[in-house]
């Protein structure tokens, strides 16, 4: 068998379930051996039926005492039965509407059964195990890969094809390590590494099969991320004459805080140096990294050049044209915007404008990096995200610029400096740790629905003083089961009646606040009626807004002092923190209420805790803990490519180990060349691919 042998031609595997196989990505059975199981069943252990484990499966090895019978207990129900023995006693098995065991199962014959046994008084009973005849024992007595599935595929199914692939063709899988950092850092062949992940010897043999691709897995990403970066960074950038700061601080509507002085001053400095800045501004919510990034794109204006903000969102890109058009208009910086929701006329004049090199800063969304947009004389980019934008796309668009362009990054989510170093490259960071003044913290309640009438009675009141109000959902529609932004790993619950946006928006606008005005606004409105939704809101014309997640991220409308948030035990505390920060931006005392009306204590726990902390950092580290840190960094929140074997916040000291691997090979082949280091560069590029070419 070779690597590239189809799936198709294994047999049992017909059109359907080679189109189902094709779903995970497996066409051949190369494929096979690069899909790793999410977990393993332990099997190995052989017990005696009579001490067999009650509390978890484990095996017996026994034989078939009778002739399995099957009875119907009723229409679609069948039961087979028949009792095993082993040299300490006997038990019975029992199988539901699986009539194909009476024949599967001869009388005299020795198999291993791998199940729970359940104790029934003196009886012992095993319903539906897994078994298979003692001398032709492939899935027991051994611990068992379990792989992610999808509709159509079992685990039985991709188990047999990776057994069949790694037995015709472990010994083929390339070794693209290079051999001297395999021996360097005691790694164990690609060939035991692929036999072992899929069918481990023992957890031993798994946890060195584990390593080496975990290691391998981490070695070939930093070694991408700091090829990225050095080139970059080697680059000769441009430098931006100095200007007095005092001559930008004019132009804000109010005296910066001490934190965002310093933070402008280390910009000042970087845009003052011809090799690319590359600095993180790091800030909670609501402490205005705004107001730092026009600071940037006014030096870069006043140095001759162009910059480009590129927001993770519609609604954002529009706020921070708006916000930046109003601050840097007087010192005559033009700004643009170029989204993707805007109509195709519109999108064309921008587009020409930006070309005539008629604005000075383009703010956008992704559009940014379109075709269509072309710079002139970009020198300057900034990007505003959660960890939103994939490594691709960030390079793409400093890739623009005909001399590499200062990077500005702004963040409001914490995240573990070897993290950072691996997403950011070796970046500078800021932190911005200072409010500024005359906020106060937003008092935080958490109420249940019997509170429900007083609540209402609450937000008519902030109203009537002039202000507004969130009602924040986690749902679209009724029953829809993910309103944008789900928090990733929170499982639905489908108990609790969630708050769909559209029909509680009827709800408050008809019945609760017939008299206010009452709008909505979510993920799934087409672009341009969102942006209206949210620009009536921030000109004061909407009283109350109900929402999906959508206004969590840097939404800025300072007279909204009131944020209710429903179903509040469906999100996690980053994002309730990152929602929680649309309020208090103004000089109004601010409220937020969570309702909820889950009783779980771990629930309680985190809702409370969340009603007594502000601090955003702190709130990151609790949502750490709680939710794990595969929740944290689940669905490329992070922006790197997807990893297979590797868990970037479980194994930071193997990434550690790796990225210090990394710098040193690529200082020894800069640009992975040597012959003995080609397939490493190839393994490069597969695991970027996602990202568009971004090597050449
Ligand atoms: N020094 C300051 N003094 C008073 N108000 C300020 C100051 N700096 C910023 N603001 C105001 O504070 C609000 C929040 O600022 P900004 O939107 O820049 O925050 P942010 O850091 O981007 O937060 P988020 O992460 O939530 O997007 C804005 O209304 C802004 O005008």
């Amino acid at each position: 068998m070779t690597l590239d042998r189809p799936l198709q031609s294994f047999p049992g595997i017909g059109p359907a379930k080679a189109k189902a196989l094709q779903k995970l990505g497996l066409t051949a059975a190369g494929d096979l051996l690069g899909y790793y199981p999410r977990a393993y069943e332990d099997r190995t252990q052989i017990y005696p039926i009579t001490s067999a484990p009650t509390e978890e499966a484990g095996c017996v090895c026994a034989l078939v005492a009778e002739t399995p019978r099957v009875s119907r207990v009723r229409a679609g129900l069948t039961l087979t039965k028949c009792r095993i023995v082993d040299g300490s006693g006997a038990a019975e098995v029992t199988f539901f509407n699986q009539d194909y065991v009476r024949r599967a199962l001869v009388v005299g014959e020795s198999y291993i059964f791998y199940g729970r046994m359940e104790l029934l008084g003196r009886k012992r009973q095993l319903t539906n195990p897994v078994f298979e005849r003692e001398d032709r024992a492939r899935f027991t007595g051994r611990i068992m890969p379990v792989y992610p599935l999808t509709a159509g595929v079992s685990n039985n199914l991709l188990a047999s094809l990776a057994l069949q692939s790694v037995e015709g063709c472990a010994d083929q899988v390339p070794d693209e390590l290079p051999p001297a950092v395999r021996e360097k850092h005691q790694l164990c062949t690609a060939e035991f590494a692929c036999r072992n992940v899929h069918f481990p010897a023992d957890q031993e043999a798994l946890a060195v099969a584990r390593r080496r691709l975990v290691f391998e897995e981490l070695f070939t990403l930093s070694c991408g991320m700091a090829f990225l970066r050095r080139r970059r960074t080697d680059a000769q950038g441009r430098a931006f004459p100095k200007r007095r700061l005092d001559e930008f601080l004019a132009l804000l509507p109010f005296p910066p805080t001490g934190a965002q002085r310093r933070a402008m001053e280390e910009i000042s400095a970087d845009l003052a140096q011809p090799r690319p800045m590359n600095r993180l501004i790091q800030g909670d919510v609501g402490s205005g990294k705004t107001a730092v990034a026009a600071f940037a794109a006014w030096l870069a204006h006043a140095g001759g050049f162009q910059s480009a903000l590129m927001a993770p969102t519609e609604i954002l890109a529009r706020q921070h044209y708006e916000t930046l058009t109003k601050l840097l208009a007087p010192a005559g910086v033009r700004v643009g915007l170029l989204t993707g929701g805007m109509r195709a006329a519109e999108k064309k004049a921008a587009q020409a404008a930006l070309a005539a090199g008629e604005y000075d800063l383009m703010v956008g969304t992704h559009a940014l990096l379109s075709e269509g947009a072309v710079y002139q004389n970009l020198g300057l980019v900034i990007t505003d995200e959660q960890h939103r934008f994939g490594v691709g796309q960030r390079s793409a668009l400093a890739s623009k610029a005909e001399v590499p362009p200062h990077v500005l990054v702004m963040s409001a989510t914490p995240i573990p400096r070897t993290l950072a170093l691996l997403i950011y490259g070796d970046l500078d960071v800021t932190v911005i740790d200072e409010l500024p003044p005359g906020r106060t913290a937003v008092e935080t309640f958490l109420v249940g629905e019997d509170k429900r009438a007083r609540m209402y009675n609450f937000v008519r009141k902030q109203v009537s003083e002039g202000r507004q109000v969130y009602m924040i959902c986690p749902a679209v529609e009724e029953g829809a089961q993910d309103g944008e932004g789900e928090p990733p790993g929170l499982l639905p619950n489908p108990a609790a009646e969630l708050k769909a946006v559209t029909a509680y928006a009827k709800e408050l606008s008809e019945a609760v606040f017939p008299d206010l005005r009452v709008a909505f606004v979510h993920g799934k409105l087409k672009p341009k009626d969102k942006s209206l939704v949210m620009s009536a809101f921030a000109h004061g014309e909407i009283d109350i807004l109900v929402s999906t997640t959508v206004v969590e991220v840097g939404v800025d409308v300072p007279n909204a002092n009131l944020m209710v948030i429903e179903n509040a035990e469906r999100f996690g505390l980053s994002q309730l923190h990152q929602l929680r920060g649309r309020v208090g931006r103004g000089k109004w005392q601010s409220y937020c209420v969570l309702v909820s009306a889950n009783r779980s204590p771990e629930t309680r726990e985190r809702l409370k805790y969340f009603t007594q902390t502000t601090d955003g950092f702190k709130i990151a580290e609790k949502d750490l803990e709680l939710r794990g840190p595969g929740d944290f960094f689940g669905q490329r929140q992070h922006g790197l490519p997807t990893l297979r074997a590797a868990d970037l916040a479980g194994d930071t000291r193997v990434l550690k180990e790796a990225q210090e691997a990394a710098n040193e090979l690529l200082e020894t082949d800069p640009e992975l060349d040597w012959p003995g280091h080609r397939p490493l560069m190839g393994k490069v590029r597969r695991l970027f691919a996602e990202e568009g070419d971004i090597f050449n």
